[in-house]
């Protein structure tokens, strides 16, 4: 079948590449005898024993009721909760999110059999040769090439458009119709959210968000590590090269930390929330009054954990700085185009740098 996705989507795909051949964590953590310390080496990270995890803050992450947001006698008060939730911290859960109890649980449902399948048939999905890396270890390497403990299916997914996608997997067979809902109604509730963010600067919705066209599925599966769990992580420390990010936490078992005054804080998963945080477009947009914060996953022992994070970006022909109106003082950010932006954020050629720090004016 002739993949609908037009020239700028396309390009999305084969920036999401990976740039070398990793096998894949959670079939290796089924056939248990090939744990060798040389199959290990390439997880283990001696250092992260030395950060500070800061453990009982994860409750003070803000809460904010998108049913409050909607009421004029409330809206204010939760308007101003919300700024203090970018400003300081960078991600929040909401609650009142709107998206139907049984769109969420078909779409858990849906992700944790796609997870339990066999490797081959998790592979089984139509694509055209070359293309998409739709499944498997994508570009998750850090610089040092330690590998992340972690599998994932990337989705390209703007709905209802593009349902004919070529490259669903075959199995679960509800996958494709549950996923479909999951993002359908999330593009609904990131319109909201953009929107309020957008009120909290004093700016059009239309300058912010407004053209936040594409939305790209992760789903990430994080096996338990029984034999070292403190010595790999899931996800390395990064921040979103996205507008807004949207993470629902499938099955609720934590792992996600995020970075506060260089101490990592876990996040306490909330069953009832949508966990959104500031990405680095939005950073720019904002003069860096909005901050995109690092993050990282880390593993546990005995439980595996499952996520599902959404990537709003704007058009890849569209074009980023800071807004005027926003703007206090200097002006800290260049202009970027969406797709520049991307390709370097994917590119792993950062030399340890964050994809966020090409983007900044450098002091004179
Ligand atoms: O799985 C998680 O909790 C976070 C995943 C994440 O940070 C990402 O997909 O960018
Ligand atoms: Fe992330």
């Amino acid at each position: 079948m002739e993949s609908p996705l037009t020239g700028s989507e396309s390009r999305w795909l084969h920036v999401t590449k990976s740039p070398i051949p990793v096998r894949n964590v959670q079939d290796l953590v089924a056939s248990s005898d090939e744990l060798t310390a040389e199959t290990m080496e390439r997880y283990i990270r001696q250092d992260i024993d030395r950060d500070v995890v800061l453990a009982g803050h994860s409750a003070e992450i803000p809460v904010i009721d998108l049913a409050k947001l909607l009421n004029p006698d409330s809206v204010a008060a939760e308007l101003a909760k919300l700024r203090f939730a970018c400003e300081d911290w960078g991600f929040f859960q909401v609650i009142n999110h709107g998206l139907p109890n049984e769109v969420i649980a078909a779409a858990k449902h849906d992700i944790e059999d796609f997870f339990r399948l066999p490797l081959d048939a998790k592979n089984d999905h139509a694509q055209r040769p070359g293309e998409i890396q739709g499944y498997g270890q994508a570009f998750v390497v850090s610089d040092d090439q330690k590998l992340d403990w972690a599998d994932m299916l990337s989705l390209f997914s703007q709905p209802p458009q593009h349902r004919d996608m070529s490259y669903w997997p075959k199995q679960p067979h509800t996958f494709r119709n549950s996923i479909g809902e999951y993002s359908s109604e999330l593009l609904k509730f990131s319109r909201y959210i953009e929107t309020f963010i957008a009120k909290t600067l004093n700016v059009d919705y239309e300058l912010m968000g407004g053209n936040c066209a594409v939305q790209t599925l992760r789903m990430t599966y994080y096996p338990p590590c029984m034999s070292m769990p403190n010595k790999v992580l899931g996800f390395s420390p990064h921040s979103d090269g996205s507008f807004i990010t949207i993470l629902l936490e499938v099955n609720s078992v934590q792992g996600l930390q995020i970075r506060k005054h260089d101490v990592w804080v876990p996040v306490k998963p909330h069953p009832e929330a949508l966990l959104v945080n500031v990405g680095d477009l939005l950073e720019i947009m904002t003069n860096g009054k909005y901050k995109s914060v690092e993050h990282r996953v880390t593993i546990n022992a005995h439980k595996e954990r499952l996520s599902m994070s959404a990537f709003h970006l704007p058009k890849f022909e569209a074009i980023i700085s800071p807004i005027p109106d926003i703007i206090e003082g200097k002006v800290l950010y260049k202009t970027v185009r969406v797709e520049e932006y991307a390709k370097l954020y994917l590119s792993n050629k950062l030399d340890g740098k964050k994809a966020l720090d090409f983007a900044k004016i450098s002091p004179t």
